[in-house]
């Protein structure tokens, strides 16, 4: 059985384990669905059970001795291949994601080329040193470091960047020596099927990376808590981070988590606002604001406050909302129901605390657009920091206005949170700057940027509630997917 059929609108999605199509134990299958189309469904994902999971544990467990012998070029001319076959099938993999959760097709295959980007990165790291010499106190020894893979590495992925997130975790896990086992978001599982054919078909050996589709409590919390599973690494909601995180610490296993966001953007009185408005354009609404790093909270000097705030509701009430396979659209539809529901129930608790919505925040009203998940994209005006929209994550197209008398109030404003992911603060003085750089909380500190977008050859990760402390991406990634041995050796 293959595990999409391009051919059909609707693909039929088993697991892959011990290098083969797998249909679910029990049988069972969810809905991936597209939130631009209500009703509409591309894929029937397998819901898998423990059995599932057991068997793919068993196959990552079976397959590891022989992947850690192989050496990490062995390892990373695979990761070459399978970004070779990302690349050359981004139309099918963007088309997919876009049909799966909205992003604008423009998106989804940027983020393809990026997946591909991730891997050709991890694929040279097979190359790259992995330890130091140490100068003993002994004349006679050689004490130096190495590195060992853990094991089997548990990868636990959302829906908002299929490709990418899910990448980048698993090629770093794959060319240090690891074996994986993956669940991604059903959510997305048509486009999670689809890379793991460019694993397939570029040959990687029988059990080294291993698929599991299923509901996120079930297969989600069965690879937290699985014995056979020696580290687990997810990116998703606080909630769920949380359990995550006690059930691999309550066994012992190591875990990364990186979770949510509630990003400001500074914009201060020397500010080229024309740059600050699109910044927090971009930042805050590509990809409908589904993004752990996008622009939530808009923390404005008063003296430039209402030029400011005009010039952002011009641009975006003509930013265009529609179905992201259309060349024309600028905003997708929410990724599903429980997404589309959750960002309405934020922007009725705005009006209800007393902030003013300046625009946005309903459905269009193209008839067209009345069977997706769409919002358009809101503006709240005499936000303060109390507000439940200046507090939590919306993950949704929602900017919240917030007035600082001075620099200092506003990076305090910017620290005002339980999140530290990312945060962006548009000014012309260096002075303002470097207190910003030196004084914020967030593990992304960006000047002149917008909060969004990362890149793969830094550290990625974030201060307080965002993550567990730690770092993906770039040469971080070999701390959470290596072990260091010290050995010391003697004639
Ligand atoms: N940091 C980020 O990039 C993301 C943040 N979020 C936030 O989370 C909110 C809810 O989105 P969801 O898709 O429901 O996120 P989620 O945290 O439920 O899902 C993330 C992943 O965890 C899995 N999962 C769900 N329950 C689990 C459990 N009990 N144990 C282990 N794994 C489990 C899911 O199946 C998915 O693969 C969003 O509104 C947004 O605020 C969501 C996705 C990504
Ligand atoms: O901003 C980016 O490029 C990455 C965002 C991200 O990691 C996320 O939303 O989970």
């Amino acid at each position: 059985m293959t595990a999409v059929h391009e051919n059909h609108d609707t693909a039929i999605i088993d697991n892959y384990i011990r290098g083969d199509w797998r249909a679910p134990a029990a049988g069972e299958r969810i809905p991936s669905l597209n939130p631009a189309k209500r009703g509409e469904v591309v894929g029937m994902a397998a819901a898998s059970d423990l059995t599932d999971l057991d068997e793919a544990v068993q196959a990552a467990d079976a397959a590891r001795l022989a992947w850690r012998k192989l050496t990490g070029a062995q390892r990373g001319a695979l990761l070459f291949k399978a970004a070779d076959l990302l690349e050359s099938r981004m139309e099918t993999v963007g088309k997919t994601m876009t049909r799966e959760m909205g992003k604008t097709i423009g998106e989804a295959k940027g983020e393809t080329a990026r997946g591909a980007a991730i891997l050709r990165y991890y694929a040279g790291e097979g190359m790259r040193p992995i330890g130091d010499v140490i100068p003993s106190t002994d004349a006679e020894a050689l004490m130096f470091t190495t590195r060992a893979p853990l094991g089997v590495v548990g990868v636990i992925s959302p829906w908002n960047f299929p490709v990418a997130i899910p990448v980048w975790k698993m090629a770093p896990a794959l060319v240090y020596g690891n074996t994986v086992v993956w669940k991604p978001a059903v959510e997305t599982a048509a486009t999670a099927a689809l890379i793991m054919r460019c694993f397939h078909d570029a040959g990687f050996p029988a059990g080294v990376v291993n698929m599991v589709l299923g509901d996120g409590a079930v297969i989600g919390q069965g690879i937290a808590a699985h014995p056979g599973i020696h580290a687990v690494t997810f990116t998703g909601s606080n909630r769920v981070g949380k359990q995550v995180g006690q059930a691999a610490l309550a066994r012992g296993a190591k875990y990364q988590l990186e979770m949510g966001g509630k990003n400001p953007i500074i914009v201060a009185s020397d500010a080229d606002l024309d740059l600050a408005v699109d910044a927090t354009i971009s930042g805050g609404l590509r990809s409908t604001g589904q993004k752990c790093t996008a622009t939530s909270r808009v923390i404005v000097l008063s003296d430039v406050y209402a030029s400011f705030r005009e010039k952002l509701l011009a641009k975006v009430k003509a930013l265009r909302v529609g179905d992201g396979l259309d060349a024309e659209t600028w905003l997708g539809p929410c990724a599903s129901a429980k997404q589309y529901e959750t960002v309405m129930r934020y922007i009725n608790k705005g009006i209800e605390e007393g902030a003013e919505l300046l625009t946005g925040g309903r459905q269009p009203e193209e008839p067209a657009l009345s069977e997706g998940y769409y919002v358009t994209p809101a503006v709240f005006d005499k936000v303060t920091p109390a507000m439940t929209i200046a507090r939590e994550e919306i993950f949704g197209p929602v900017l919240a206005l917030i007035e600082a008398r001075d620099m200092a109030e506003a990076i305090a404003l910017a620290n005002d949170t339980e999140y530290g992911l990312s945060a962006s603060l548009y000014t012309r003085d260096l002075g303002s700057a470097l207190s910003f750089i030196q004084e914020t909380d967030a593990g992304l500190v960006r000047v002149n940027a917008e909060t969004a977008g990362v890149e793969l050859q830094a550290p990625f990760g974030g201060m307080k509630g965002s993550s567990s402390h730690s770092r993906e991406q770039g040469q971080a990634a070999i701390e959470f997917y290596t072990s260091v041995k010290t050995v010391f050796m003697k004639p």
